[in-house]
């Protein structure tokens, strides 16, 4: 079962959450959950989760519910969780060293399995078992790996950018405030948490949420 590109991207962006709270619920042994239960746990309006469901077939009857196991075993196939998704991350500094340790330990299908520096006192040494390679042998090393994490300097972000390009690879999660330049078919998701922590406190301070 392949995504359907009809599914808009804002819907797809909340799957892994739908994913993971329905998950919990399998392992609790639930078998139903209510559009408004969802909601309540993962924070998302029940109109939006109906509309979101909507796009996969997965309709909830009034008073009954969505079948747990249908929706988990349509996200599992969705979200490739049956393969692993082997990783890189460039840049082994404050949070690329948090990262390492952290090593996406929640799922068992995001790895983190190469990582690279191009400081001579990082090279060699191992962060949360990964070992950290020569940010100049990335071209001739890093092999079937589609997604990098980039947590370098922003100085550096466009030239470690074009190595990745160079050896393949798919998708970059940049954390860097650099915005980076890439061919068409690769795929960049900025996370910059000075315009996120800027946002929350636009909406915070301007559209205050309804005490219930
Ligand atoms: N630390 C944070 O909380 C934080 C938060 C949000 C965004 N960021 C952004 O994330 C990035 C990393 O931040 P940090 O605090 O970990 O920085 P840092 O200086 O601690 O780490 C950067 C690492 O990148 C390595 N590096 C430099 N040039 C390289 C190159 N050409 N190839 C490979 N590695 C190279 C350095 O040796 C260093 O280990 C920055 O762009 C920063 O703006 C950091």
């Amino acid at each position: 079962m392949e995504l359907n590109n009809k599914i808009p991207q804002a819907t797809a962006k909340r799957l892994p959450l739908y994913y993971r709270f329905l998950n919990n619920l399998h392992i609790q042994g639930k078998t139903r959950v209510s559009s408004k239960e969802l909601s309540e746990a993962v924070k998302v309006d029940s109109a939006t989760i109906r509309r979101d469901f909507s796009y996969f077939g997965a309709l909830g009857r009034k008073g009954y519910g969505y079948n747990v196991e249908y929706l988990l075993e349509f996200f599992r196939k969705t979200l490739n969780q049956d393969t692993v998704s082997n990783v890189a991350l460039i840049g082994v500094g404050n949070l690329g060293t948090a990262f390492l340790h952290y090593n996406f330990s929640k799922s068992n299908n995001t790895k983190i399995i190469r990582a690279y520096d191009a400081n001579p006192d990082v090279i060699g040494t191992e962060v949360g078992h990964v070992l950290i390679e020569d940010i100049n042998q990335l071209e001739e090393t890093l092999a079937n790996i589609d997604v990098a994490i980039l947590t370098v300097p922003g100085s550096a972000a466009q030239s470690v950018t074009d190595k990745l390009v160079k050896a393949g690879v798919k998708g970059i999660l940049n954390f860097t405030p650099a915005r980076i330049t890439v061919p068409t078919e690769v795929r960049v998701h900025h996370i910059d948490l000075t315009v996120e922590l800027q946002s929350l406190i636009y909406f915070v301070e301007h559209y205050p949420m309804d005490k219930k």
